[in-house]
């Protein structure tokens, strides 16, 4: 990896799909104005988090106004965008999908988010597979001057996967989430901290803005997170762009002082991808 400016956009999502699109346009022209190589969107950033939503927003990646939208940014502001994530319509399934896109305007890389949201906590019941298929790929983006791993939102719970994105060489995980009101304030930090901790890279996530009126109330408070576990950027709960440098330095030192990656006992256990 070379030092590179990764920009976190956390934006608000309304109900108007059109508007969710420019609003978004507008804040990616923001953070690479601010200098930003890498800009990262939060999950579901065209749409409401309304599961029985996804399906009357969902586009197909050759006509999506969206994706087009994505592509032209990426290729006029000459950066690698992280395109958060947007409900993905493919035959006769809908996704949750985060596609990333070149300098050139090209497709790097696209996520379908592997674990589906489907929990029943005391004031948050929410099933993700009521409308959407789960993707079945690991995504590593290979953007040069970074290796990007992308998971989405509750992909972080499940550390083997991000573990096998790091034995792939990924420098910096990217998660476009929405954590809530409930498990925000309980396990935010500490899973985007846990990840980087377990694995030393960066790691990015990156939430829509807090709504209080809206049905899901998103937690707000993205963060990007050092290989040490330090939290580098921080937002509040309203819009706001952050912006780290990512320093390969810093995950040599780490790695060279707490050589977690090359103490595995892999005689006695091992992660297998299938
Ligand atoms: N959109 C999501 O996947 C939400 C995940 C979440 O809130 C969690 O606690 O995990």
């Amino acid at each position: 990896m070379d030092k590179c400016k990764l920009a976190v956009c956390q934006i608000k999502v309304t109900s108007d799909k059109g508007f969710n699109i420019s609003h978004a346009e507008d804040s990616v022209r923001r953070a690479a104005r601010q200098g930003a190589q890498v800009v990262v969107l939060p999950e579901m950033f065209n749409c409401p988090y309304e599961t029985h939503l996804f399906p009357s927003y969902a586009e197909s990646y050759s006509k999506g106004e969206t994706v087009q939208m994505m592509s032209r940014v990426a290729d006029q502001l000459d950066i690698v965008l992280v395109g958060g994530s947007i409900p993905e319509r493919d035959g006769d399934f809908v996704y949750n999908t985060c596609f990333t896109f070149g300098p050139r305007g090209d497709l790097l890389g696209r996520h379908r988010k592997v674990h589906l949201f489907d929990v029943d906590l005391p004031n948050l019941k929410v099933q993700e597979s009521s409308t959407l298929g789960p993707g079945n790929e690991l995504t590593v983006i290979d953007a040069g001057f970074c290796k990007i791993g992308v998971m989405i939102c509750f992909d972080v719970r499940f550390p083997e996967l991000a573990r096998l994105l790091v034995l792939a060489g990924i420098d910096v995980l990217v998660i476009p989430a929405a954590f809530n009101l409930i498990t925000g304030p309980a396990h935010w930090d500490l899973t985007m901290r846990a990840r980087a901790v377990d694995n030393q890279v960066y790691v990015a996530a990156a939430s829509p803005a807090r709504d209080d009126r809206a049905d899901y109330v998103a937690y707000g408070h993205s963060i990007v997170v050092d290989p040490w576990g330090d939290v580098v950027a921080r937002a509040g709960t309203g819009e706001e762009i952050i912006m780290v440098e990512l320093d390969p330095e810093k995950i040599r030192e780490v790695r060279g002082r707490l050589p977690l990656l090359t103490q595995r006992r892999t005689d006695l256990y091992e992660i297998i991808r299938k």
